[in-house]
């Protein structure tokens, strides 16, 4: 152990050794000397109940009653068995709760309420939502560009990129790929450590961790919560869950909050908890470790098992000195609930709650990005870009598809020519690149879900804003549309041989791009609202189904039903405007032959209004004036549905929390009205004067 230790890199000195003295002003700014002072984060939390909604519609209490604090220079460990709330009072705390979640209690930061996500304190969720194409290294990289101030040189900010990796390990990983579903990636304890190095990275001044450790092997668990006892160290506020840790992991916590299903078992210092659990009649057996015997003590998720094993090994359990073998595991939970209730630790606590929220210190604000609102657009479209130039099945496998489906097109309606059938072959060419060709572009559902996940993750440690999010993305999406609609638009435009001329070609490239990018635009609206591959997928499948519907091939625009079919419904569907518009670009200008050699050439504008019943009136660059604005309105209702998501729904949530927890309170004033009225002095009074027979009539 020793010689590793003697290996683990100097962290601070290589940070500092790297940078000019203006980097090193910044960055000291988020080091120790601004954080040793009254800009830490103080957290306490006070009567914390957490109830959650189940599907059944029944709710269940998944904490109760939790208090505790969290001080600047310490390092918290939550443990508990699977299932304890430990997530939940990480989420509880860092302010994103599930939605049918609701809390009751107090939380506060420095003595005020304040919100803590979007980028005040920094959240290493469970889940490593990371970008597969990027190497660590990129991805640590693009981090600190997005966030470390513009007028710090690339050369500095790399020398914090590398730091952190070393202080990771991650340096022998560092040029490896995260890896997707198609690219072998690193391992997964690696990527935990990545997660770990993008929020370590800015050095916030209040870090939650969600299971840091887990799928760690023991040395990389033990550096890493070394780490974050050193971020610690400087100043800074750190709570994590963990899982088993070994012993000596356990020695670097200050604090130990232990939950048994939403209740404390103990809170207080870690170093303490040993001589808490021999008092409460659990001492610890010489030779296990301590964390491991604070579980055991409590993790009743076996006790079935435990009992038959008891039947067969009735001797051996009689022998044993541990008390855990005498009595179940509900009795020992019980026992440890009520010994913790009327401890000195729970006291302790509950007056350094009162103590440190008595006190109110500075307000934080958020401490997320300090770059540029144009750096992180631009960073965020190029690093979209790389993404999905190096996504395969995003890029290469879809563009692929639409190759092999317009030659297919184009051997299909081979120089389709000016026949009789020609105008049915004309029509049915038209809706099917306009119906079928652009839904294919639901094919990028899946990478839209990975995007909005690794977007929910950084927007809420406050990485970057919405409006350079929705910019990156709409940006960095063009020239993959572009290059896509163009080279199928090129193939299918010259083997069909549609109507001639450079304007007719541009308008059906033009269109089928604008198509192309109004699907793209709806599913990622989709995404922001339903992360789920299958349910988006159904979803937007099913939308552009029904504007197929109404487009004006599968029943002519006249005929539809007019309400609801065709008002609103031909005009909000993208199909309606470019079939409707392709086909005035293909067949006006043109003369077919008729039934018979013998009867006169039909014109295409006869065929417009008479068979396609279209206003040839209106100019078809309306129609592709419409679809463009559809992509900028179906931008900006991505851009709102976030919007919404973030801040109108934590809103509409804690109005129905609070009045659940008033018509709760109402529920149980009634229940225990007729009790209250018993105990009342008045009424006993009287009683007793009733029972003597001196009670006024
Ligand atoms: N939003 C929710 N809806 C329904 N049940 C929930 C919700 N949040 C938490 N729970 C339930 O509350 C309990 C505690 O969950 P939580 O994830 O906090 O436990 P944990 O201690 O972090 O577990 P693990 O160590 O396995 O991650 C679980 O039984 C879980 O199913």
């Amino acid at each position: 152990m020793m010689q590793i230790q003697a290996n683990k890199p100097a962290v601070n000195c290589t940070v500092a050794g790297g940078l000019s003295p203006l980097s090193e002003k910044l960055w000291r700014e988020k080091t120790k000397a601004e954080f040793v002072g009254d800009v830490s984060a103080r957290l306490t939390w006070k009567d914390l109940t957490v109830m959650v909604t189940l599907s059944n519609g029944n709710t269940q209490k998944v904490l109760e009653g939790l208090t505790g604090y969290a001080e600047p220079g310490t390092l918290t460990a939550l443990m508990g068995p699977s299932g304890s709330g430990k997530s939940t009072l990480l989420d509880a705390l860092s302010g994103r709760l599930a939605a049918n979640a609701f809390l009751s209690g107090t939380i506060l930061l420095n003595g005020r309420k304040t919100k803590l996500s979007f980028g005040t304190a920094a959240y290493v969720t469970q889940d490593d939502n990371l970008i597969g194409t990027l190497t660590v290294r990129e991805t640590i990289s693009y981090s600190a560009r997005l966030r470390l101030p513009d007028n710090m040189p690339w050369s500095e900010k790399r020398v914090l990129v590398e730091s952190t990796i070393i202080e990771m390990g991650l340096q022998d990983c560092a040029d490896t790929v995260v890896g997707n579903w198609h690219l072998r990636g690193i391992s997964g304890g690696e990527k935990r450590r990545v997660s770990i190095a993008l929020e370590i990275l800015m050095r916030p001044r209040l870090l939650f961790l969600d299971e840091p450790t887990s799928g760690l092997d023991s040395a990389s668990a033990f550096f890493v919560t070394q780490t974050l006892r050193g971020l610690s160290r400087d100043g800074r506020t750190v709570i994590a869950s963990v899982h088993q840790p070994s012993s000596e992991v356990f020695e670097l916590f200050d604090q130990l909050y232990l939950l048994y299903d939403g209740k404390t078992i103990y809170f207080g210092k870690a170093s303490e908890a040993y001589e808490f659990f021999a008092q409460a009649g659990f001492p610890c057996p010489a030779l296990r470790n301590p964390s491991d015997h604070f579980l055991r003590c409590i993790n009743s998720d076996f006790d079935k098992v435990k009992s038959t094993l008891k039947g067969s090994m009735k001797l051996r359990f009689e022998a044993s000195d541990d008390p855990l073998e005498k009595i179940t595991t509900a009795e020992a939970i019980r026992s440890l609930i009520s010994f913790y209730r009327t401890s000195q630790q729970c006291y302790a606590a509950k007056e350094k709650v009162d103590e440190i929220s008595k006190v109110k210190g500075t307000v934080l604000d958020s401490g997320g990005s300090q770059a540029s609102f144009l750096m992180q657009s631009y960073m965020l479209t190029k690093r979209s870009l790389v993404n999905m130039s190096r996504d395969f099945g995003y890029y290469w496998l879809r563009l692929l598809i639409y190759f092999v489906v317009t030659i297919c097109i184009g051997t299909i309606y081979f120089n389709v020519g000016t026949s009789y059938n020609a105008i049915l072959a004309r029509g049915s060419c038209a809706s099917f690149v306009f119906g079928f060709v652009t839904f294919m572009s639901i094919g990028g559902f899946p990478s839209f879900v990975e995007d909005m996940k690794v977007f929910q993750r950084e927007r809420l440690n406050g990485h970057y804003g919405v409006t350079a999010f929705v910019i990156g993305n709409t940006l960095s999406a063009m020239p993959f549309l572009v290059m896509i609609t163009f080279i199928s638009g090129t193939i299918c435009y010259f083997m069909v041989h549609l109507h001639p001329g450079f304007q007719h070609y541009l308008f059906f490239v033009l269109c089928l791009y604008a198509s192309v990018t109004v699907v793209e635009s709806l599913m990622m609206a989709i995404a922001s609202i339903v992360p789920n591959f299958l349910m988006g997928i159904i979803i937007g499948a099913g939308i552009q189904g029904i504007f197929m519907l109404v487009s004006g091939f599968f029943r002519l625009p006249n005929d539809i039903p007019k309400p609801v079919w065709r008002y609103p419904m031909s005009y909000i569907s993208f199909h309606f405007w470019a079939l409707q518009g392709q086909y005035q670009n293909d067949l006006r200008g043109l003369l077919f032959d008729n039934q018979s050699p013998d009867l006169p050439k039909i014109p295409g504008e006869y065929i417009l209004e008479n068979v396609f019943q279209i206003n040839v009136g209106r100019s078809k660059w309306i129609n592709l004036s419409v679809i463009f604005s559809m992509i900028v309105i179906y931008r900006i209702v991505f851009f709102l549905m976030i919007k919404i998501s973030e801040d109108i729904t934590p809103w509409i949530r804690g109005f129905v929390a609070r009045r659940r927890l008033q018509q709760k309170n109402a529920t149980l004033n009634m229940m225990v009205a007729p009790y209250r009225l018993s105990q009342s002095p008045s009424l006993r009074t009287y009683v007793g004067n009733r029972a003597n027979g001196t009670a006024r009539r």
